[in-house]
């Protein structure tokens, strides 16, 4: 078996991880999160949301969190956008990227952003342009790309036609979403084989949710296949707001566990994400949703 020899993780915890909570986390809460992952050695962190303070109000603190954080050379920060609303505030925040979010199914498409797949393909156009022009890096997001909390099985033929749009209007970078971690390996497969027919291997990544307890064993069917870069959540914090019933994303902990034992490379040190997350979970007064950060902690804890 060939896996790469190094993967990038995008701790997306500050943004998907706490996006769902119903009470209010500081921004201060945010800031130093973001400043424990950094020295944990992540080098992409998706920090917040320039999304509609009424449909998602624990993103309302935004600007602050971002002029709140004191940048670390060689990090980048992304951030989400759904409209050229959302760009300008973005903007004002300097990101390293920003990522336009889509979905492979009308009717979570509808419910999460208001809108049908080809409006939104057609919101994000000048979206993609306005951020290119600036220099900055632009991921798309495809939610429900193996199953939807409203129409069920997602054909990857969705997934494709999606992948298509989002290239078509200048997107860089594909992350293919299991929103509701109902995935198994060969479905996920399937839905990164048909990004990979508009997308090159190296601008796809995994995003994956952990309902059903697969989005590990997914992660390794994509290594398997040359993926390189995915999304998970310190502590394994989150869930989308939009997607009632589904858990957080695949604990950047329990991936860099599993990477370590494979020999593969993330840069991360594993004690310091560890706090991190302990940071997190400590605040949110409950335990990290690790079963490695668990393990290493009992371990501490002697
Ligand atoms: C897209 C909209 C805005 C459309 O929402 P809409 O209501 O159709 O928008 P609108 O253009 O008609 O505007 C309505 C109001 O929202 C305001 N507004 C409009 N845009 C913005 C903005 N950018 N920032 C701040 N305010 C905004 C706008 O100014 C107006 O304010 P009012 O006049 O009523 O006072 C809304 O549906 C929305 O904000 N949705 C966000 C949903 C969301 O954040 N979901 C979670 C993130 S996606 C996710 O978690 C999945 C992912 C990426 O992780 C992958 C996976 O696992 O699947």
């Amino acid at each position: 078996m060939k896996l790469p020899t190094k993967v990038k993780l995008v701790d997306v915890g500050p943004r998907d991880g706490l996006q769902n909570e119903k009470e209010p986390v500081p921004a201060e809460v945010k800031i130093r999160l973001v400043h424990m992952l950094q020295d944990a050695g992540l080098k992409e962190i998706e920090v917040t949301s320039f999304v509609s303070p009424k449909w998602v109000p624990q993103m309302g603190d935004n600007a602050e969190v971002m002029a709140g954080i004191h940048r670390k050379p060689g990090v980048r920060y992304s951030v989400l956008v759904p409209n050229m609303k959302g760009l300008e505030a973005a903007l004002a925040s300097k990101p390293d990227e920003i990522v336009v979010f889509g979905a492979a199914s009308e009717a979570f498409s509808q419910k999460n952003i208001n809108c049908s797949i080809a409006e939104s393909i057609e919101r994000f156009a000048p979206v993609v342009e306005g951020a290119r022009a600036k220099g900055i890096y632009v991921r798309g997001a495809i939610s429900t790309t193996v199953g939807c909390p409203y129409e069920g099985d997602i054909a990857p033929s969705r997934v494709e036609l999606v992948a298509k749009l989002m290239k078509e209007i200048g997107v860089q970078h594909i992350g293919v979403a299991d929103t509701i971690g109902v995935g198994t390996p060969k479905k996920v497969q399937a839905a990164m084989e048909a990004a990979l027919k508009h997308y090159a291997i190296d601008d796809v990544s995994g995003h994956f949710h952990d309902t059903y307890g697969q989005a590990l064993v997914n992660t390794m069917a994509c290594l398997e296949m040359g993926i390189w870069q995915f999304d998970s959540s310190v502590a394994g914090l989150g869930g989308c707001p939009y997607a009632k019933g589904a858990t957080g994303n695949v604990a950047t902990e329990d991936v860099v566990y599993m990477l370590q034992g494979l020999g593969v490379d993330t840069g991360i040190d594993l004690d310091k994400l560890i706090d991190a997350g302990k940071y997190i979970s400590d605040f949110l007064q409950r335990k990290p949703n690790s079963r490695a950060a668990t393990a290493l902690l009992n371990k501490r804890a002697g």
